[in-house]
């Protein structure tokens, strides 16, 4: 039996941690998939590709508002996944073959790991190894309703929508979060018709801020068709398609079916018990140090996060990349990181793109803050003007008594840009008012909306 000095269970965040300090130390890497993970192979990079190509799309359809007249002639679908993965391919193919053949201290098994004993691996390779440290970074995999397996229809996830062979006519997505909204945007700007089917909720991402998520919704009921608060009772194939049943009793059919209804923490299936590790819903359960319940073994990333975003992979991978070369588990933990979880930001890349942080107000209120609150337009300043914008918003929340934001919501044009200075002054302690007077805001940019909210607070 092989032992190493360190053993990490997925090429996610995980394959980050082996630096130069880890030089020295006898690595063992497993990945029983596409090395690189999800944000790599099906998740932000790829998806981010094809909302970028939907936008080309979607300017030159709205061009005409601005006194140039143009027309989409086509989309050569087979040319845009060439191109977005015949970028990716080869960068997972290389990362792996960097790993097997150029770093001397590590070693691949390209099998499904899973505990059989303490700090000790049944590689499915047919090889066991022991290690003096793991990192479980198996992140987590779409979860399918039982429903949709039963009855044999074929549905796809964001694992393969994105290589389809031909692009669908129609599609009918089951969800109303991040994945069915980006997905939503990208195969609606692409010329798909498409249905969103929202099970409980009378609006699409309804996680966020209410106000930013009532907008969202009258915005997309406009071009896509949206059944909300309507469970579907039943799918039955049609060809490659589907016809879906709804509550009452709708029918909502489509050439192609999309699942987008949450993932699983990929924790169920390492037999982590056997390891010592405490699991709860499939989720690892770690403390502030990414450390688990098993001596030496800590986790990171969508297998143990709630979060379920690559920044706090990545911000976790740090913490434990940090923590592994410290005596983690000596009674002094002076020495060791602890995963910062305070402003977590999100960005969702639908139209408009949104961008959040911190608290929503209704959070903010139910915490007992005397809150102010101000919605900004981007209609409202001059970029807003140059766009045509009638749709963009910032959202701001304060403490009064300390004039500190508890959250800001954004709604708009490179909302996940124009956010990052909120997320920047939350998390250095900046009040409101500091923020808005104590710099300059380049006029005429679109920033100046943030601004305005500061300024209006
Ligand atoms: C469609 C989509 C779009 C997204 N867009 C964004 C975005 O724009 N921004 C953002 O912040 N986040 C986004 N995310 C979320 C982001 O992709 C994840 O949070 C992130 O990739 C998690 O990284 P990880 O290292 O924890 O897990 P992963 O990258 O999933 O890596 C886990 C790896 O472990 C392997 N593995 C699992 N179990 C085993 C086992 N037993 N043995 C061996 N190997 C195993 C898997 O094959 C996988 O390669 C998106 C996700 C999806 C699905
Ligand atoms: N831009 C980004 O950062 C980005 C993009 C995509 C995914 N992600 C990450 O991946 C995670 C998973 O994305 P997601 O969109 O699958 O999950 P999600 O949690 O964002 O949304 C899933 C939605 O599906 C609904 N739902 C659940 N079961 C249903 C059913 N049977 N029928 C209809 N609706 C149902 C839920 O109520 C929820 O609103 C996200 O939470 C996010 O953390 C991030």
């Amino acid at each position: 039996m092989t032992h190493y000095d360190l053993a990490i269970i997925g090429t996610g965040s995980g394959n980050s941690i082996i630096d130069e300090r880890y030089d020295g130390k006898k690595v063992a890497i497993l990945e029983e998939g596409t090395f690189g993970g999800t944000c790599l192979n099906v998740g932000c990079i790829p998806t981010k590709m094809y909302v970028y190509a939907a936008e080309v799309a979607h300017t030159v359809r709205t061009a005409a508002k601005f006194g140039v007249d143009a027309s989409v002639d086509g989309v050569r679908w087979n040319d845009i996944v060439d191109r977005v993965f015949g970028r990716i391919d080869p960068i997972a193919a290389g990362g792996e073959r960097y790993r097997r053949e150029d770093c001397g201290n590590v070693t691949v098994y390209g099998g499904h790991a899973r505990f059989v004993g303490e700090r000790t691996l049944d590689t499915g390779t047919g090889e066991t190894i022991t290690a003096d440290q793991i990192v479980v970074a198996a992140g987590s995999r779409p979860i399918v309703p039982q429903e949709v397996l039963d009855s044999g229809v074929k549905y796809h996830t964001n694992d393969d929508v994105m290589r389809l062979p031909k692009l669908p006519e129609s599609m009918v997505i089951l969800g109303s979060g991040f994945i069915a909204m980006e997905f939503a945007h990208v195969f609606s700007a692409l010329g798909v018709r498409v249905s969103i089917l929202a099970r409980r909720s009378s609006r699409l991402l309804r996680h966020l801020d209410t106000d930013i998520s009532e907008r969202f919704t009258r915005i997309a009921q406009e071009k896509w068709d949206v059944h909300l608060s309507n469970p579907a009772k039943a799918f039955h194939p049609v060809g490659d398609g589907v016809e879906v049943q709804l509550s009452d009793g709708t029918v909502v059919a489509g050439d192609a079916l999309l699942i987008a209804v949450g993932r699983t923490p990929n924790g169920d299936a390492l037999d982590a018990a056997a390891g010592g590790l405490e699991v709860d819903e499939g989720r690892i359960v770690v403390d502030e140090f990414q450390r688990t319940t098993a001596h030496g073994v800590f986790a990171l990333g969508d297998v143990s996060s709630p979060y379920q975003l690559k920044h706090v992979a990545n911000h976790e991978m740090r913490v434990v990349q940090h923590n592994l070369l410290q005596d983690a588990w000596a009674s002094d933990t002076s020495a060791l990181r602890r995963s910062d979880h305070r402003f977590v930001p999100a960005a969702v890349f639908t139209d408009p793109q949104i961008a959040e942080v911190g608290l929503t107000e209704e959070q903010a209120r139910a915490r007992g803050y005397d809150v102010s609150v101000k919605i900004q337009n981007y209609g409202d300043v001059a970029y807003g003007w140059a766009m045509e914008d009638t749709e963009g918003i910032c959202k701001l929340i304060a403490d009064r008594s300390t004039g500190l934001l508890l959250g800001a919501h954004v709604m708009g044009a490179q909302a996940s840009t124009v956010i990052q200075p909120l997320i920047q002054a939350m998390s250095f302690g900046l009040t409101a008012r500091e923020m808005a007077t104590g710099q300059y805001w380049i006029h005429p940019a679109l920033p100046e909306v943030v601004e305005n909210a500061l300024l209006g607070l």
